[in-house]
């Protein structure tokens, strides 16, 4: 079966069929192609062979992907109730699903301790209280503890998590809640922890050193406590958003991974979620004005930061193209390209070199796959796009687009 190649640029997808799927299905529109992220889950099981992989579904949970992902034979990481239901059903092994606790609200404990209890869905808690919690709620099944290492990285601090106190037990808070959990007889089966999100090469030592530190917690603290099943040391694998960065070297990510574990009676497992979708997804827009100004033409187009929020959050980068049946034709212009919405922020790319953009020429956003249509949103009451998945020469609508009556759909009436 093919992995494909490791990296897949915008300027890999096959113009006609985007334009085509524009037309049929309007923009803003998310196009997922679920034959790479099968690509993707295969290069991440050919270098991690040893390891258990999860998905870490937040990352994008349409049901096409979750249902591709679920054939290739991974488990699922569920940041929340939702997405631990989302899970279900899309019909991953109840026993390859963990629910990792981020402050988790009384709701989402109520309903995962009773889904945890019927199908033995690893539960994986960041603070003593959670533990408190979660024990007053009955649970007395699989447990995990998420560490906080003390060591980060990621592309951007907003999303650096393993020094961000935010997240999990200190490091040196570990073996005193491990033996809580087993008093309390629960069944303490792995530790966790993740360094962040988008880790490239320049991030291996980070990695290393996070990996190292959860090594010797198992081995010289943990193990007096319990015998664990696993360390799971996160996700964060980072694709290539810019043309000339290379993509990680998975084999040598992989094997850096184990060699700074150690030996360890417990398997290894990593949680990646971007790796399995970001290239696998193109956002399409239709632009609707140009406007030339002192500073830059400026191309105002149909998606924004609700469509795809990274650039306005992370400055993040996405690759843009002309889809314009003759962009080739056309001179190279320098432009800004900026969404529908009252915020300054809301640009998807500056000083772009783009074919001199006209008006209803339809543009791709590279790399949309991952947190795109997973963190868009209403704001300027603006409805949500479609998402259209394909597979080979099918296309099937996976998410309706919202229409006005979706904005206020969850209003109670106010006035007479
Ligand atoms: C606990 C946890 N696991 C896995 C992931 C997946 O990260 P990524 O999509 O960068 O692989 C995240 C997000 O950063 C996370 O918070
Ligand atoms: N949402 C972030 C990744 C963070 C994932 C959650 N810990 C991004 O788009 O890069």
């Amino acid at each position: 079966m093919s992995t494909g190649p490791a990296v897949r640029r915008l300027s890999d997808w096959d113009a006609e069929r985007l334009r085509g799927l524009a037309a049929a299905y309007e923009t803003p529109l998310y196009v997922i192609d679920v034959e790479r992220v099968r690509e993707n889950s295969r290069r991440l099981q050919d270098a991690f062979s040893e390891e258990e992989i999860s998905y870490a579904v937040k990352a994008n949970t349409t049901r096409p992907v979750l249902e591709t992902v679920r054939d290739t034979g991974v488990g699922a990481e569920c940041a929340s109730a939702g997405e631990l239901q989302r899970a279900l059903d899309a019909g991953f092994d109840p026993e390859a699903v963990r629910y990792t606790a981020v402050n988790p609200p009384d709701r989402d404990l109520d309903h995962v301790v009773e889904v945890a209890d019927e199908h033995d869905v690893v539960v994986t808690i960041d603070s003593a209280d959670t533990l408190e919690r979660v024990a007053d709620r009955g649970f007395d099944g699989r447990l995990c503890i998420r560490v906080l290492p003390g060591v980060g990285a990621g592309h951007h601090e907003k999303v650096s998590t393993g020094a961000a106190p935010k997240f999990g037990v200190p490091y040196d808070r570990v073996a005193d809640l491990a033996a809580d959990a087993v008093e309390r007889e629960m069944e303490l089966v792995g530790l966790h922890a993740h360094a962040g999100s988008g880790i490239s090469g320049d991030d291996l030592d980070a990695h290393r050193e996070l990996v190292s530190r959860m090594g010797d917690l198992a081995r010289d603290v943990i193990a007096d406590v319990t015998a664990l099943e696993f360390v799971n040391v996160g996700g964060g694998l980072g694709v290539p958003y810019r043309e000339e960065e290379p993509p990680l070297d998975l084999d040598a990510v992989a094997e850096a991974t184990r060699t700074a574990l150690g030996e360890l009676d417990a398997t290894l497992g990593i949680e990646p979620g971007r790796y399995f979708v970001a290239d696998a997804g193109v956002l399409l827009a239709t632009v609707n004005t140009v406007k030339e100004t002192a500073e830059t033409t400026v191309v105002g187009v149909d998606a924004g930061m609700t469509t795809l929020i990274r650039p306005a959050m992370y400055d993040s980068y996405h690759e843009l193209r002309s889809l314009a049946p003759d962009a080739a034709d056309r001179d190279v212009v320098s432009v800004m390209v900026a969404g529908p919405i009252c915020e300054t922020a809301d640009v998807l790319g500056r000083d772009r070199s783009l074919p001199a953009p006209e008006r209803n020429d339809v543009l791709a956003v590279g790399n949309a796959g991952a947190y795109g249509y997973e963190m868009s949103s209403q704001y300027n009451s603006r409805p949500r796009p479609a998402v259209v998945a394909i597979d080979g020469q099918e296309a099937t609508l996976a998410v309706r687009r919202e229409r006005l009556a979706d904005v206020t759909t969850l209003e109670e009436q106010w006035s007479e």
